[in-house]
């Protein structure tokens, strides 16, 4: 009961995607550097401002955010291919987003189940699953890859220190290495540096995360400049283009035309393995866009 590959194969015939020229970008300064990450600093200034926008409930935020994500996830792995889903949450934010992505899951049709790393700062994880008939665990199914298809790892995102995992969250972390599943990573692989990606001490040790699928959040981080999978989207969506433009010399975060709050983009990056875009210059080269606004 692996999807890794198939699921992927399929998800690349099912995906419809429409090349799209941003006219507005290719009017600016193109002396200008053609960065279209944004850093770690804007990354957390850019969620608070999110959540100003949500009237400051993160809650409200978190659910704009997790419909975002299932939209992005059901383009890949539709719940006519594959049921269960393992969603492994942290404490902050990103854990958050995880349990409304099981919330919005379970509503359209997927089984999926909860896995809480520690207790969240943000919500009662044990009184929403309940309430939504959802499986949560205190620990990682030693028959994970026999009975779910895929994994969601909303374990660490913009909040993460950048220094060594903690003890709570080895266990998780381990599986999230060593699974044959495909991943779908919310914002930033659990584990990765804002601006650089995994450690090099990780890449050495071929010991990090690497998800088949990114979403993330309001923007692509600089860190995910060395996402090799097959499909990054970005969910969110609160704060337009130019928010970002203002802010850093950005350019093309995302195509003009998706412009509501849950919509996605999709970024089809060139097949190139992590260590080859770790030594060499990154090319980005198609940027495409899936219509759900
Ligand atoms: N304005 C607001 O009401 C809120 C703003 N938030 C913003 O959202 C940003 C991200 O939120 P979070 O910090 O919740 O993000 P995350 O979801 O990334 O949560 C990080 C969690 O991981 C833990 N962690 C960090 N480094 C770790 C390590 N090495 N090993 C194991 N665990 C580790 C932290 O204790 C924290 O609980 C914050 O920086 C903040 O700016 C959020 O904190 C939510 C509330």
């Amino acid at each position: 009961k692996h999807f890794r590959v198939a699921g992927h194969r399929r998800s690349q015939g099912r995906i419809s995607m429409q090349m799209e020229v941003d006219k507005s970008s290719k009017q600016r300064d193109n002396s200008k550097p053609r960065q279209t990450h944004i850093s770690p600093e804007l990354a957390n200034q850019a969620i608070n401002d999110a959540i100003t926008y949500s009237g400051g409930d993160v809650v409200v935020m978190a659910r704009t955010c997790a419909s975002g994500f299932c939209d992005a996830l059901q383009q890949c792995y539709g719940s006519e291919e594959i049921s269960d889903v393992f969603i492994a949450c942290g404490s902050g934010l990103n854990g958050l987003i995880g349990l409304q992505v099981a919330v919005e899951l379970q509503k359209r049709g997927y089984a999926p189940a909860v896995y809480a790393a520690e207790q969240s700062k943000h919500a009662n994880f044990r009184s929403v699953c309940d309430e939504a008939g959802i499986d949560l665990h205190d620990f990682i199914p030693s028959t994970l890859e026999f009975y779910y298809d895929i994994v969601v790892d909303a374990l660490l995102g913009t909040g993460f220190d950048g220094g060594d995992i903690r003890q709570q969250y080895w266990t998780v972390y381990e599986m999230l290495i060593s699974t044959r599943l495909a991943i779908v990573s919310l914002d930033v692989p659990s584990g990765w540096d804002l601006s650089t990606g995994p450690r090099k001490i990780d890449v050495t040790a071929d010991s990090f995360i690497k998800p088949e699928v990114l979403v993330s959040l309001e923007a692509p981080k600089l860190g995910s400049n060395v996402f090799a999978g097959g499909y990054h989207f970005i969910a969110g969506r609160h704060l337009p283009q130019s928010y970002f433009w203002k802010r850093e010399s950005l350019f093309r975060l995302f195509p003009a035309r998706s412009q509501t709050a849950c919509s996605c983009q999709v970024t089809r990056f060139a097949s190139k393995v992590l260590m080859e875009r770790h030594m060499g210059d990154l090319d980005n080269s198609i940027t495409m866009t899936c219509g759900t606004n």
